[in-house]
């Protein structure tokens, strides 16, 4: 696997290195070395998968207020999604500018989202999973989140929400 930078500092796209033979193929998806060498430190605590049944479901902008940011690494086992990373932290020159790119079972891509970011996505087909691997505990308490059609950032989303929960729908206009 390598890692590819975005024009977000910290956020990385993953591409895996398949190794094929006549059975097939077979690819690391994380490696800590790897992840080192690229500066980071991502010490996976939690993993998570979100099951999303309809087209065009949204899920996101979610991030967890210091100290309980949430560094994480997403994939898609199953359908096509547009995932997202948007950069809130103030002192960032990237502040409140976003990346994203289409994450799927067939392209086997990955997105690294470092803490002071938040990570959402809309599915883009029916019957969508999304693997988590998290660098921090859950922390209820501490979920926060920034609406995904707030013009703070302008997302470019290729659809508008189906289905999408209320939490998600009303978070108030990003403040700083
Ligand atoms: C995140 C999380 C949630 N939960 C419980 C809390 C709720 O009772 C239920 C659904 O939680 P939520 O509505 O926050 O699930 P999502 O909207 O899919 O949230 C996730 O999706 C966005 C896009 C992310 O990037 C986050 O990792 C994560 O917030 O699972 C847990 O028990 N553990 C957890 O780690």
């Amino acid at each position: 696997m390598r890692l590819e930078p975005t024009p977000i500092p910290g956020v990385h796209v993953v591409e895996l290195e398949p190794i094929a033979d006549e059975r097939g193929a077979f690819a690391r998806t994380f490696c800590w070395d790897t992840f080192a060498q690229a500066g980071i430190t991502f010490d996976a605590v939690q993993c998570n998968t979100s099951l999303n049944t309809k087209k065009h479901t949204l899920r996101g902008m979610h991030y967890q207020q210091a100290p309980h940011g949430e560094p994480k690494l997403v994939r898609v086992t199953q359908g096509r999604v547009f995932d997202v990373a948007v950069d809130l932290r103030p002192d960032s020159p990237t502040h409140r500018q976003w990346f994203g790119l289409e994450l799927s079972a067939d392209n086997h891509q990955s997105l690294y989202i470092p803490d002071g970011c938040a990570h959402g996505f809309i599915t883009l087909e029916d019957d969508c999973e999304v693997f988590y691997m998290m660098g921090a505990p859950y922390v209820a308490d501490a979920a926060r989140g920034v609406r995904y059609d707030d013009p703070a950032f302008g997302i470019d989303w290729p659809a508008a929400p189906a289905v999408i929960g209320d939490r998600d729908a009303h978070y108030p206009d990003y403040t700083p």
